[in-house]
């Protein structure tokens, strides 16, 4: 009755593992993408484009090996913007060409062009040679995601006033720059361009950045950033940016005037809805375009489930591919098992970088949850030393009194790979002793597990002499 039995409008991580699972199942299923953006945000200006910049950086700056060598070690004195977008562009041309192959292997159709609501069950997709195909299906995921906010008061030129998208097209490197917002992006960014030797001042309204993550890893962070010479401004909002001559020029509500070679908006992103003719299918999106689902990621109209960044919260690329998963799962009625959020893992690929999973030390305290706190340090870790990270960090949140592990956070070389050891053993509802007993391979980062288990449980034996 219908052309498909899932289409899916967004080749992103959502709608591509979305279409997959679909037709994992057996299922006719085609996936809607505009043209040259296959992949998503996430292959074409996000994820991939900043880890790989930031991969280049690491190797070309050479910073990660200035313990060893002293702080004038560089693998290359100049660097040049070819230099970075040579790696950048070989990456994505691989990712995209992966995705194209799963899909295909896996025949899901791809349909190039805007997809928009005819009805529920109904989408036209406006192909690039100005064509307008129907197409009909039982059940629509949305997976469209977002794009940066651009404000009036910013005068974007894409040149020396980028987004976060335009970023990654500087013709040069700049020697100062403004990073408007520090959220994920905008800190990210940041320590790129400062481990590059731009001179970054980070533009922030709220008081603290990064406050979902631990405080005294927050703290670590930016001591390293001031070490690079970012100036951090919080409690300040910016009221707009001017393009001047030779440069720009920030302006703050407070009447300070910053001025830079480059201004980086990221302050927030908006869901890509205005173009789906929502109303068509009987939805609508909040003012940041957001469309709201329930728990099986369904919409107000069941058939149409939404997932990724169009959602909201946590708007990351590992979530949306899981909620694209369920989804599809959902419509088919095929089991899944649990739902997503305690043990979904962050990781922050600053440099250095940062990840957690669980809860932090605030949320503890708050909830009135008896906790302590083991700490390993990477200097004194043999592979930390091997490595010349002196600053690197593991920190286990151990419940007091049954001693299973409540969160884990990270601070340093690895962290985003760390983490799912503690997520393992959180998931797997293990205590702080499996960590104490296990033997881990030497010398490694991941031994600081060991290391850190052993300091919560020596805190906890001095609480329980007392306690007789
Ligand atoms: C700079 C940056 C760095 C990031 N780093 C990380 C990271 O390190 N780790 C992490 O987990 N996440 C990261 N993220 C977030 C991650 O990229 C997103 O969470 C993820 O891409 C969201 O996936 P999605 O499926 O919602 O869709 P997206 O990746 O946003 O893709 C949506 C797709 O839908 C298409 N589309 C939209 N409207 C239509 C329409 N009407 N018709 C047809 N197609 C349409 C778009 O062209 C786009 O290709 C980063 C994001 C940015 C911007
Ligand atoms: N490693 C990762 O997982 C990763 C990396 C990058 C992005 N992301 C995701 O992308 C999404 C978007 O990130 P983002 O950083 O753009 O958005 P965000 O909304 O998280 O951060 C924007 C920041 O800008 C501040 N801000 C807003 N207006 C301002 C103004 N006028 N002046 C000064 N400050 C202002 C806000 O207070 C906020 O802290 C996030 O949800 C994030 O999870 C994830």
């Amino acid at each position: 009755m219908y052309d498909y039995d899932l289409l899916v409008i967004g080749s992103g991580p959502g709608g591509q593992k979305a279409a997959i699972a679909g037709a994992k199942l057996g299922r006719r299923t085609a996936v809607v993408e505009k043209r040259h953006m296959l992949g998503g945000v996430s292959i074409n200006t996000g994820t991939i484009p900043s880890k790989t910049l930031r991969e280049a950086i690491l190797y070309l700056t050479g910073i990660n090996q200035r313990e060893m060598y002293g702080a004038s070690y560089r693998l290359k004195n100049t660097i040049t913007v070819g230099d970075l977008s040579a790696r950048t562009q070989h990456v994505i041309g691989r990712e995209i060409d992966v995705i194209r192959s799963q899909l295909s292997r896996n025949r899901v159709e791809t349909l190039v062009g805007v997809a928009r609501f005819v009805d529920d069950h109904t989408i036209g997709v406006s192909e690039p040679d100005g064509g307008v195909r129907t197409v009909t299906a039982e059940h629509i995921v949305i997976a469209v995601g977002t794009r940066p906010a651009r404000p009036e008061s910013v005068a974007f030129d894409g040149r020396n006033i980028v987004d976060s998208d335009q970023i990654l097209a500087l013709e040069e490197l700049p020697s100062s720059m403004v990073v408007v917002g520090a959220g994920v992006i905008g800190i990210e960014y940041a320590s790129m361009f400062a481990a590059l030797g731009t001179k970054v001042t980070v533009v922030e309204r709220r008081e603290r950045m990064l406050d979902f993550c631990d405080v005294e890893i927050v703290e670590a962070l930016k001591y390293q950033l001031r070490d690079l010479a970012v100036t951090f401004r919080f409690r300040e909002s910016v009221s707009r940016v001017e393009r001047h001559d030779g440069g720009t020029l920030t302006v703050l509500a407070s009447g300070k005037r910053i001025p830079a070679d480059t201004v980086m908006y990221s302050a927030g992103r908006q869901g890509l809805t205005d173009d789906l003719d929502l109303a068509n299918a009987g939805l609508t999106a909040d003012a940041r375009g957001r469309i709201e689902v329930n728990d099986d990621y369904q919409t107000t109209v069941p058939h149409i489930y939404a997932v990724g960044d169009v959602i909201g919260f946590p708007a990351l690329a590992a979530t949306s591919m899981e909620q694209g998963r369920r989804a599809a799962y959902h419509a088919f009625g095929e089991p899944v098992r649990g739902s997503l959020g305690a043990l979904q893992p962050i990781g922050i690929y600053t440099i250095p970088e940062v990840s957690y999973v669980g809860r932090t030390e605030d949320e503890l305290t708050e909830a009135n949850v008896p906790f302590e706190v083991g700490i390993s340090r990477y200097r004194e870790l043999a592979r930390g030393a091997i490595l010349g990270d002196s600053y690197g960090m593991l920190k286990l949140l151990v419940h007091a009194e049954n001693g299973t592990l409540l969160g884990v956070h990270v601070f340093g070389t690895g962290a985003t790979e760390l983490i799912h050891i503690g997520q393992t053993v959180m998931g797997c509802g293990a205590t702080v002793d499996y960590l104490v007993d296990a033997v881990f391979n030497y010398p490694t980062l991941a031994e600081s597990y060991k290391v850190a288990a052993l300091d919560a449980v020596n805190k906890m034996r001095a609480v329980k002499r007392f306690l007789g």
